[in-house]
């Protein structure tokens, strides 16, 4: 599409204007280190090549955790990823009383010890999934107190369609000091009942598939999210012994059971990693293997790098090879528009990283963010890199580079998750020292990612600063 600066849609740039007075260096704004900051110190350009391991995904493996909690005896999970989200989950799990092992990517849960249900505030603050566990607790212990999540700061984020969902349910639910207080209604337990939706939220959709799973009777729930993850947690669920038709469709209909038991599962490879590396490919112009994948669950990213250039293919069931270097493709990457959207559109969890690819391409593109109000922080952090971003409330007009022009090296900061990790493909992509402060939002996340590239050849170390005094 061809965008000039004076686009009617951005009639007040946030950020700057599309000039590049924004490349070079910028470390004039950021605080001096007072305390121990890892930091990822990456030098570039790259070129990967080689094959990465794709972990278990973070965002299927949360909600199963929590499941464990409505289950009889044991059960054990595989592939979990090494990330602190897992470990914040697992920590969660233990505060209530249950037992828990980790070993080898494996966790061995057993809830029936639980004595408590009230989960720690602390914990509550750094994750996002810790709130999952309201569902299992309600419907099996009959109460829950839970304050409102961490995670991710990409906007509001409410948590009413889960309270009211859990309403429709049966449960009593207030809000006070802070946190949520949920109990079934005449210490009776949960009842089947029907709830619609008004958006379809993952993480209200899997509260709901949990706790529907041990009501009183038939749960029918209407405009539920299709999210792998959502398919992923009705298998574990029905491998439990509980009753879920439609999972992956608009309509789930979840017929109660009065007990479930713990089961055994093998978590699904991270399709949101998975669409890092692609980006990765693709933002350095490499050629990278990448398995185990499940390439429909990132058909909308196969769909988007084709159309810029990039070659693609299935070498099995589960390895694609992503494809952008020039002898292979032989014309630079197209630019290309983006929207997120709920599945099977376009993951708004991969959006900050395919913006930081679009920053290379040649042409300008349009970045539209559908899913979360604030979800374009990490534009201003590309824009010390020397990106041409122009960003209006949930849009961004992204302009290529020219030809010779490219990103450079700066001190930038990772102010949640994917931004985070948007800004590592960028400084891979730059020329020079790229520092990426706070990094801990993308460790929430990735599995020794540093590794993981360094395995393809990119130099990126993790240090740890010493602090140093201010100096005034
Ligand atoms: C731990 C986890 O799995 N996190 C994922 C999950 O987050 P999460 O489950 O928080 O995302 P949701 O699908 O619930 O949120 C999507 C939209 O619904 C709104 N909303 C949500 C719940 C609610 O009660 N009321 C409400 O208005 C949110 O503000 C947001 O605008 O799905 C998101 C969307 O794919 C991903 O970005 C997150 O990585
Ligand atoms: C936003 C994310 O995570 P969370 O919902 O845990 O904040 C994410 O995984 O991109």
């Amino acid at each position: 599409m061809a965008l000039s600066c004076n686009n009617t849609l951005f009639p007040k740039p946030f950020f700057t204007s599309c000039s590049s007075q924004t490349q070079g260096t910028h470390f004039s704004n950021l605080p001096q280190p007072t305390k121990q900051d890892p930091i990822f110190k990456i030098k570039g350009p790259s070129t990967l090549s080689g094959h990465i391991t794709i972990s278990g995904s973070k965002n299927a493996s949360l909600p199963l955790l929590a499941a464990t909690l409505c289950c009889s005896g044991t059960s054990l999970l595989h592939n979990l990823p090494n990330v602190s989200d897992i470990q914040a989950m697992a920590s969660i799990l233990s505060s209530l009383g249950a037992k828990v092992d980790a070993f080898d990517g494996k966790m061995r849960v057993n809830s029936d010890g639980v004595g408590k249900v009230e989960v720690d505030l602390e914990e509550m603050k750094k994750i996002r999934g810790g709130f999952f566990v309201i569902g299992p607790l309600v419907a099996r212990f009959g109460e829950a107190v839970v304050a409102l999540p961490g995670g991710c700061n990409i906007g509001k984020r409410p948590v009413d369609l889960h309270l009211r969902g859990l309403r429709a349910l049966g449960a009593v639910v207030e809000l006070r000091d802070g946190k949520v207080w949920a109990r079934a209604a005449n210490g009776r337990g949960l009842v089947g009942g029907k709830f619609r939706l008004d958006y379809p939220s993952v993480g209200a959709t899997e509260t709901l598939m949990m706790a529907a799973s041990m009501a009183d009777g038939t749960t029918m729930l209407s405009n539920v999210a299709k999210e792998p993850e959502v398919v992923d947690l009705a298998r574990f669920l029905t491998d439990c012994g509980a009753w879920i038709e439609g999972a992956g469709s608009d309509n789930l209909i979840i017929r109660g059971k009065r007990q479930l038991y713990g089961s055994e599962c093998v978590i699904k490879p991270d399709r949101i990693e998975t669409g890092t590396f692609m980006l990765a490919a693709a933002i350095t112009r490499s050629c990278i293997l990448l398995s185990p994948v499940i390439p429909s669950r990132v058909s909308c990213l196969i769909d988007k790098l084709s159309q810029a250039g990039c070659k693609i293919s299935r070498l099995d069931q589960q390895t694609l090879q992503v494809s952008a270097h020039p002898s292979h493709v032989g014309y630079d990457l197209k630019s290309f528009d983006i929207k997120t959207n709920p599945f099977p559109g376009f993951p708004t969890d991969l959006q900050p990283q395919t913006m930081a690819l679009l920053t290379t391409c040649t042409g300008s593109s349009l970045v539209e963010e559908s899913v979360f109000d604030n979800r374009m922080t990490h534009a201003r952090e590309l824009q010390k890199l020397g990106a041409r971003i122009q960003v209006s409330g949930r849009n961004a007009l992204v302009y290529g580079f020219d030809e010779g022009s490219s990103l450079q090296g700066s001190r930038v900061i990772a102010r949640d998750l994917r931004g985070g990790v948007s800004l590592i493909l960028a400084g891979l992509a730059a020329k020079g020292t790229t520092q990426i402060h706070d990094i801990a939002h993308i460790e929430r996340g990735y599995e020794n990612i540093d590794m993981k590239l360094q395995n393809l050849g990119a130099d990126i170390q993790r240090l740890t600063l010493t602090p140093v005094p201010l100096i005034l």
